[in-house]
């Protein structure tokens, strides 16, 4: 692991590293949140989902999340979206919403995705284990959130792992890839005609048979460009009502599919996350 970049922030540090990630076979790039508390001890920590085209970056520059994090003595851990490197296959026109910037946090099954994409294992197990390894975070007590594919993301992986995290929440999240056109495009492409596969890294399939119903709150801006054709927010809410998971599921007035919606409610997920990780 190498450090990238280190600046001191609300009175902790805001660090970038890279690594050699053996389950995406290519170098990755992370960022973490260290809040001040963590020069006392163990913190606990929440992982940070980005969406198309962002990096570990996006999150980081224009969420306003750390001034949070560190009044509440909370790491964050920033994953890039994808895995990077010129010998990592792309979308063949270059398109923003498969390839490279575009995990859709799965494992791909099919080729030439399956070298790399296996974005599902590298948040769920291979990152964990190094920043429990690296970092003075507390293992049993881990959050997980994101947006847009990454809210996709933070939500399927937490309903598949509920053991792994306290509670979950997403901004502007997909919530049922299977029915709409980014999230077929990307199904399609790493895992092939399958689509019992599908239903696997589907929200709303997911949410039927949640086997624990973990803490969940989504926010969704009635303004979002996307939430019509690709969000489709309603289906979630059905979902949960069907299945009698009684998630916080809010609509806000005005607000677009932009890191300015994030950077409103940010705090609002951070305390969210707060009162089940220090429960
Ligand atoms: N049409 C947009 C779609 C991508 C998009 O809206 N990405 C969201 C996540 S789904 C984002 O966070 N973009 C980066 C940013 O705003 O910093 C583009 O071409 O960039």
């Amino acid at each position: 692991m190498e450090l990238v970049a280190s600046n001191k922030c609300f009175g902790g540090e805001q660090k970038q590293y890279s690594h050699t990630s053996s389950s995406l076979n290519c170098d990755m790039r992370f960022s973490i949140f260290l809040p001040p508390q963590a020069e006392e001890g163990k913190v606990p920590v929440l992982y940070w989902l980005s969406g198309l085209t962002c990096t570990d970056e996006n999150f980081v520059q224009k969420a306003g999340a750390q001034r949070y994090a560190a009044e509440a003595g909370i790491a964050i851990v920033c994953p890039d979206t994808s895995p990077r490197g010129e010998d990592v296959a792309d979308d063949a026109e270059g398109a923003y919403d498969f390839g490279l910037g575009a995990g859709f946090y799965v494992n791909a099954t099919q080729a030439p995705w399956n070298k790399h994409y296996h974005m599902y294992d590298y948040i769920t197990q291979e990152l964990p284990a190094l920043i429990n390894a690296e970092f003075p975070v507390d293992v049993e007590r881990q959050s997980i959130s994101g947006h847009s594919m990454g809210g996709h993301g933070a939500l399927t992986i937490a309903l598949k792992n509920p053991q792994q995290y306290k509670s979950v929440s997403a901004f502007a999240p997909i919530v049922s890839p299977i029915n709409c056109p980014w999230g077929q495009k990307a199904l399609g492409g790493y895992l092939g005609n399958n689509e019992n596969a599908w239903f696997e890294y589907d929200t709303c399939e997911l949410v039927k048979n949640a086997p624990v119903k973990l803490p969940m709150l989504v926010d969704q801006g009635d303004a979002d460009q996307f939430l019509e054709e690709q969000l489709q927010t309603q289906r979630l809410v059905d979902a949960c009502d069907q299945a009698g998971y009684s998630a916080e599921i809010n609509m806000r007035e005005g607000y677009d599919h932009s890191y300015f919606f994030i950077a409103s409610y940010i705090e609002s997920h951070i305390e969210f996350h707060r009162k089940f990780l220090f429960s």
